[in-house]
């Protein structure tokens, strides 16, 4: 079995939030590989990133999201980094994958200036997001199967599109070929 939603994008996507309400609406569970990681470190994600550096993280992630991949069968939120992985991008292939876009200016306004998004914690996060998703657009986007537009749309709404395209996408395969 496999998960039967993988979310990604950046921070402040809403992949928690929004991966909640989406395996509440699919009545399945919910995991998310931030969470894992902290399990498996027994500390927090920014506990990680200062006492071990990112690379530490990222290395506990990808083995995270590759046990998670194995083993979950519902909603599965990755963290927001996770693709920058090329082993990570590989094992998603062949699932279906939402990325969920934010703009700047609304993504910049969901995260604050929270401590608890280490890469976003330095003196100028509006431009440290803008780096952000210049660099991992392209990559969300090789990843994904459905891409969702957050902007403007709140959290219930945005689980209930992915529902409904969800459904779309296994009606389509589901339909017999076209005949001659
Ligand atoms: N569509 C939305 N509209 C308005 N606010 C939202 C939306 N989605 C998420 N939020 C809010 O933005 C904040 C960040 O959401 P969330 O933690 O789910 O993002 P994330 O993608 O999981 O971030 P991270 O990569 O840091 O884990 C939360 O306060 C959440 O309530
Ligand atoms: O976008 C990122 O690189 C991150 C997002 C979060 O989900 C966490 O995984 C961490 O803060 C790094
Ligand atoms: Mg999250």
């Amino acid at each position: 079995m496999a998960p039967r939603a993988v979310i990604v994008g950046p921070p402040g996507s809403g992949k928690t939030t929004v991966g909640r309400l989406l395996a509440e609406a699919l009545s399945v569970g919910f995991r998310d590989t931030d969470a894992d990681v902290e399990t498996r470190a027994g500390t927090s994600v920014s506990d990680i990133f200062s006492a071990h550096g990112e690379a530490a993280f990222r290395a506990m992630e990808e083995e995270s999201v590759a046990v998670a991949l194995a083993e979950h069968e519902g909603v599965l939120a990755l963290g927001g980094g996770a693709v920058l992985s090329e082993t990570t991008r590989a094992l998603l292939a062949g699932h279906p994958v939402v990325f969920l876009a934010v703009g700047m200016a609304e993504g910049v306004r969901r995260t604050g200036m929270s401590s608890a998004r280490p890469l976003l914690a330095g003196f100028n996060p509006r431009a440290t997001y803008k780096a952000l998703l210049d660099a991992r657009l392209p990559i969300y986007r090789e990843v994904a199967t459905l891409e969702v537009d957050t902007d403007g749309s709140d959290p219930p709404a945005v689980a209930a599109e992915i529902a409904r395209r969800l459904a779309d996408l296994a009606d389509d395969a589901a339909a017999p070929e076209p005949g001659p």
